[in-house]
């Protein structure tokens, strides 16, 4: 086993407040991490020094073997995959859906003078009947429904074989049909042996797909709870993360979880 990822002591402190407070956590290559809490406790600041877009303000983070801070971050970023509404903001809508998964190749949005070889066309023929998007290729991304977008990212993540896997709220807004498929996909793809190490953040335990195994539960920059999905999501951990009593349940390697009355 590898590790991927390594918080040591991690703190970022903006205007006087530790959004991410001395957080301690490792993720090796085999993991597949979903990260829990309430609005603001530190969800997305984690995703940012994850894929090398922040550095910490003390403490150490490993990414990929390399330390944030003293690496060249321009030669780390295109081996972490992302998949977020921030880069779905930059993804240009007249691109079409075959290009916006191509340019992940040299990690630039919105195709331009750029030279591809054929395997890069052929991978990215494959990425796209892989996330179910062939019939689509030829759309441009402003036409698509949010369902679909949300596929594009993906796919456009996992072009290059990345070595980490980051997903900011992959289901979010999706209807239950389009959840419920992109849940199938992502259990298919975390589950696969070529499968890099996954780190997801997610509002809602229904939007863990199977084949999650690992599970952190943030609240005010702090990690409430880390570890094996079934050890991590228990009713008294999420109660005391979201802070009501909260009854959780699972099926089938899929969770539930209500307000207790
Ligand atoms: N640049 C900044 N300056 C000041 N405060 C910030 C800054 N960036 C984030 N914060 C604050 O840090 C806290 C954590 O933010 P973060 O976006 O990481 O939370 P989150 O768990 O992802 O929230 P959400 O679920 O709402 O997306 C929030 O209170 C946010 O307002």
């Amino acid at each position: 086993m590898t590790e991927v990822l390594s918080f040591s002591g991690t703190s970022v402190v903006r205007n006087g407040r530790a959004i991410l407070d001395d957080v301690n956590w490792s993720v090796s290559d085999a993991d597949r991490w979903v990260i829990l809490g309430p609005n603001g406790a530190g969800k997305s600041t984690l995703l940012a020094l994850a894929s090398a877009y922040l550095h910490p303000t003390s403490g150490e983070v490993e990414v990929l073997g390399e330390a944030i801070g003293t690496c060249d971050v321009n030669e780390l970023r295109p081996r972490i995959g992302v998949a977020s509404s921030e880069m779905a903001a930059r993804l240009p809508n007249t691109e079409t859906v075959r290009d916006a998964v191509l340019t992940a190749v040299y990690g630039v949005t919105g195709r331009w003078t750029e030279e591809y070889d054929e395997i890069d066309y052929a991978q990215v023929d494959e990425v796209l009947e892989q996330w179910q998007l062939s019939e689509l290729a030829d759309r441009t991304f402003g036409t698509l429904s949010d369902g679909e977008r949300k596929r594009v990212l993906i796919a456009r993540s996992v072009m290059s074989d990345p070595e980490l896997l980051l997903l900011d709220e992959p289901s979010a807004a999706l209807d239950l049909g389009s959840r419920e498929r992109l849940l199938a996909s992502l259990t298919e793809y975390a589950q696969s042996d070529f499968a890099p190490a996954i780190v997801m953040v997610t509002h809602h335990v229904e939007e863990i797909p199977a084949g999650i195994t690992h599970a952190m539960l943030m609240r005010e920059g702090k990690i409430m709870a880390a570890g094996p999905i079934r050890d991590t999501l228990t009713s008294a951990n999420l109660e005391a993360t979201f802070g009501l009593p909260l009854e959780v349940q699972e099926q089938y390697g899929r969770f539930t979880a209500r307000a207790l009355a």
